[in-house]
């Protein structure tokens, strides 16, 4: 599904990714940890095609990342730091405003269904600029999410959510996952990579560190090799 081979990414004489080779299947669920700094965000950007690599390959089935970008686009579903809401809409403007950009059909329809999934039906029609970090988060995953897409890349998700937001969060990705979606999600939140992922890996100075894969009782797996890897502790 996704092909990466020895992908660079220099920024200001920085080398941030310093070689990533790595091949993720479909429908897997993968957490990519690592300390602040590793390259984590850099990573998701140059895949959802926000920012050029400088070197290296990336093929998305089968599609060069370089030279058909605007299929490859189609296929993602990025949800970064930033909402990308716009303020002064409701969550019924936004999600079709987006939906519309990627053509989808009956918008109107799916973005009710999708608010109704994030639980918050009850503010389909209140502008965004009224909601709390955690409301504008849920929204901001469900227009992640807008136009199906086959793969689902998500910066921090769980950051500033309430547990039942989290609850929601973790059943959409599970629900996406069933109907064969991929997910790659960067997290410093251990617990819920062990919840809902089947791989780790573990991102260090721009490369790879480790790369395993786990099950829901994988959190104190998780923990030792983070701690082993990147704090130095064995
Ligand atoms: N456009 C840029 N120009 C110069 N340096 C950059 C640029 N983008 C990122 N960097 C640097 O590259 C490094 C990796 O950044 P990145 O955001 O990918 O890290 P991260 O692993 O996601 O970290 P965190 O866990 O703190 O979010 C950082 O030192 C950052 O300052």
């Amino acid at each position: 599904m996704i092909e990466i081979k020895k992908l660079t990414k220099q920024a200001d004489n920085k080398l941030i990714l310093r070689g990533i080779d790595l091949s993720i299947t479909q429908g897997e669920t993968v957490a990519i940890l690592g300390p602040n700094g590793a390259g984590k965000s850099t990573l998701l950007k140059v895949l959802a095609t926000l920012i050029k690599p400088t070197s290296g390959l990336v093929k998305v089935n089968g599609l060069d990342l370089k030279k058909d970008h605007i299929e490859v686009k189609k296929m993602f579903g990025y949800l970064p730091h930033s909402s990308l809401l716009y303020d002064h809409y409701t969550p019924l403007e936004n999600l079709v405003f987006f939906g519309n950009l990627y053509g989808v059909k009956d918008v109107e329809n799916r973005a009710r269904k999708l608010v109704n999934e994030v639980g918050l039906s009850f503010f389909i029609n209140e502008p965004v600029k009224n909601f709390s970090r955690g409301m504008i988060q849920r929204i901001a995953i469900a227009r992640a999410i807008i136009h199906e897409p086959k793969i689902m890349l998500l910066d921090e998700p769980h950051t500033g959510l309430d547990q039942g937001a989290i609850t929601i969060l973790n059943n959409v990705v599970l629900s996406m996952k069933e109907k064969g979606c991929t997910t790659l999600m960067v997290t410093h939140d251990f617990k819920q990579a062990a919840a809902i992922c089947d791989r780790i890996i573990i991102v260090k100075y721009g490369k790879i560190a480790d790369d395993f894969k786990i099950n829901s009782q994988s959190l104190s797996l998780v923990s030792e090799k983070y701690q082993v890897l990147v704090e130095g502790v064995s």
